[in-house]
């Protein structure tokens, strides 16, 4: 493997929601050009992780931060951050398609124009690029001033992707993507996930409660678990293949043999 390089280090991250302590002392290293899957219990805290990361979850409620989050060793968690260049060069997608109420093109295109003027032919072709990257062209490109809203789920997701990628982001985070998708689509979002993931220019972050899935698409992989007072914690972290065929701890073994065998 190539020498790694973290495009986000996490040192010491505790998370709070108002009083309730939900994260612990969290430190890993996130490597650029890699898939770092996120593994875990129910409500150990995964997507409440992955939102530390752009500071996604400071929007929802009051929450209390301590630590560092190093995104190409900036603190984002400085008062100087600038919160939607952050978001931009660290999008997020969930595991619910957030769809707006407007046309495919207005969807993909809404960040590049929120960035900044551009004359329409280069909003027309990166939306263009944007929905080839995350494989819906083909399915809209007839119908790309209709609503959005009339796409299936599943390509709602994909469009969704297409609206991450269209601000070309450093890192994109996915918070469980095939959530709720039939097996069909869900193969969809996994082979676009596959796509993307031999991009050099793109790191990718993926909560999923799919185990075989995040053994096909991961290079890394971190375990998440309760401690004794119910807060979330790392266990485990590692290679992906390792991490499955011979944990260091045995909580990741149990949880991994629990669910795939
Ligand atoms: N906005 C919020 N305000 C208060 N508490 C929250 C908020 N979002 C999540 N929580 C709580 O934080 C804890 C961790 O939730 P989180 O969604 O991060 O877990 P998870 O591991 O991703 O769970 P799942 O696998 O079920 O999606 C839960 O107890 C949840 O109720």
């Amino acid at each position: 493997m190539n020498k790694l390089i973290p495009a986000i280090r996490v040192k010491n991250l505790s998370f709070s929601y108002d009083t309730q302590k939900i994260l612990e002392e969290v430190s890993m290293d996130i490597y650029e050009s890699k898939v770092t899957a996120i593994i875990g219990p129910s409500g150990c805290g995964k997507s409440t992780f992955i939102k530390c990361l752009n500071r996604m979850n400071e929007l929802e409620t009051q929450v209390q931060v301590e630590g560092r989050v190093e995104f190409y060793n900036q603190n984002i968690y400085e008062r100087r951050v600038n919160l939607n260049r952050l978001r931009r060069q660290v999008s997020i997608v969930y595991s619910k398609p957030n769809i707006f109420p407007m046309s495919v093109y207005d969807n993909v295109a809404y960040g590049v124009k929120i960035v900044g003027w551009r004359p329409k032919v280069e909003i027309d072709e990166i939306v263009e690029a944007a929905l080839k990257d995350a494989d819906i062209w083909d399915e809209v490109k007839h119908k790309i001033y209709k609503s959005a809203l009339d796409l299936s789920i599943g390509q709602q997701q994909r469009l969704c992707i297409a609206r991450a990628l269209a601000v070309k982001p450093k890192v994109l985070l996915m918070d469980e993507p095939c959530f709720g998708l039939d097996p069909t689509a869900s193969m969809k979002v996994e082979n676009l996930i596959q796509s993307l993931r031999f991009r050099s220019e793109l790191t990718i972050v993926i909560v999923s409660h799919n185990l075989p899935q995040v053994v096909r698409v991961s290079d890394f992989t971190a375990f998440f678990n309760f401690n004794e007072n119910r807060i979330g914690r790392l266990v485990e972290f590692g290679l992906t293949k390792k991490m499955f065929n011979s944990p260091n701890d045995s909580r990741t073994r149990d949880y991994v043999l629990a669910r795939i065998g």
